[in-house]
C-alpha cells in the first residue's frame, strides 16, 4: 500500500533532500508519495502575512490560524472518501517525545501531514480545530530548541519512512537497531570492516576468528559497556527477557 506524506511550511524548500537516496527510491518505486505544500499558497492579503503579534504580549510573533485552517482544508478535501482521518504530526518542542516507539506507530499510517511550524509557535486553536478532523500528534524531537518544525519533520520522516516495509533494501539491517525490540534499548556495539590494519590499527581479533559465539559475546559486551557509558537510563529499563 502506498504511504502519503504531505507536509505543509513556509520553507516548502527544505522538504526536497526527502526525494533523494532511500526516500527518493520509494517514491520512485510508487511505494511513498510525498508532497510539500507552502502556508502562503493559503493567505490572500498582498503581503501574503502569516504571523501577527501574540495575543497577551510577549515576544516575537505567532503564526495566524486562517492560513493554516485553509491548507488544512485543503488537504482533507483532496483524500478519497470514504476515508480514515488522516494522522497530523506538529512538531513542538512542548510534544510528547517522538521515539522509535512513536516512529514504529506511525509507520503504519497510510496518510501523514506534517504541520511545520515557525516564529513562536502556531495559534493554538488550529490544533484544537485539528484534533477534531486529524489523529492528532504534538511530537519533540528532543530537549533542544529548534528555529521551527521543519528539520523536526524531516527526522521524522526518515524514521517512519525506513520502517515502510519495502523501502529499506535489507529488512535485515533494520532487526539489531538501537532502540528496536531486539536489542532491547541497548547501543550498537563497534563496527569494522577491510583493511584490517589502517594507520596502525587493528580490527578486534575476536572478529576475525571465525567463532560466531564469541562474536556474539564481544558485541553483547560491547553494547552493554557502551550502553552503561552513555546512556545509563537504557539499562534502568531491566526488562524481564533481558538477563
Ligand atoms: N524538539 C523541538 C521541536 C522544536 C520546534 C518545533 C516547531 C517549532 C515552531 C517554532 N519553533 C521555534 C520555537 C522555539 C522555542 C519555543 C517556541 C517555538 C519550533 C520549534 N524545537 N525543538
Amino acid at each position: 500500500s502506498v504511504m502519503r506524506i504531505d507536509t505543509i511550511s513556509i520553507f516548502p524548500e527544505y522538504f526536497a533532500p526527502l526525494h533523494l537516496s532511500l526516500i527518493g527510491k520509494a517514491i520512485d518505486h510508487g511505494l511513498l508519495e510525498v508532497s510539500s505544500h507552502d502556508l502562503r499558497e493559503f493567505t490572500h492579503d498582498r503581503h501574503r502575512s502569516v504571523d501577527d503579534t501574540p495575543y497577551g504580549g510577549g515576544a516575537g510573533m505567532v503564526m495566524k490560524p486562517e492560513p493554516w485552517g485553509e491548507a488544512l482544508d485543503s488537504i482533507l478535501e483532496q483524500l478519497p472518501s470514504p476515508r480514515r482521518r488522516p494522522v497530523l504530526v506538529v512538531p513542538t518542542p512542548s510534544g510528547r517525545p517522538f521515539t522509535q516507539h512513536a516512529a514504529a506507530e506511525l509507520a503504519g499510517a497510510e496518510h501523514l501531514v506534517f504541520a511545520c511550524g515557525r516564529y513562536e509557535g502556531i495559534d493554538h486553536r488550529v490544533l484544537d480545530w485539528a484534533d477534531e478532523h486529524f489523529e492528532l500528534h504534538e511530537l519533540s524531537l528532543g530537549d533542544y530548541v529548534l528555529n521551527g518544525g521543519e528539520v523536526a519533520a524531516l527526522a521524522m520522516i526518515e524514521a517512519i519512512v525506513r520502517l515502510v516495509p519495502g523501502v529499506i533494501g535489507n529488512p535485515d539491517s533494520l532487526v539489531e537497531e538501537s532502540y528496536s525490540a531486539s536489542t532491547r534499548g541497548m547501543l550498537e556495539y563497534p563496527v569494522y570492516t577491510k583493511p584490517s590494519q589502517w594507520r596502525g590499527l587493528e580490527v578486534p581479533g575476536v572478529l576475525l576468528s571465525g567463532d560466531h559465539g564469541a562474536v556474539d559475546a564481544w558485541r553483547a559486551l560491547r553494547s552493554r559497556e557502551i550502553t552503561a557509558a552513555r546512556r545509563p537510563d537504557l539499562l534502568d529499563q531491566e526488562s524481564p527477557d533481558r538477563p
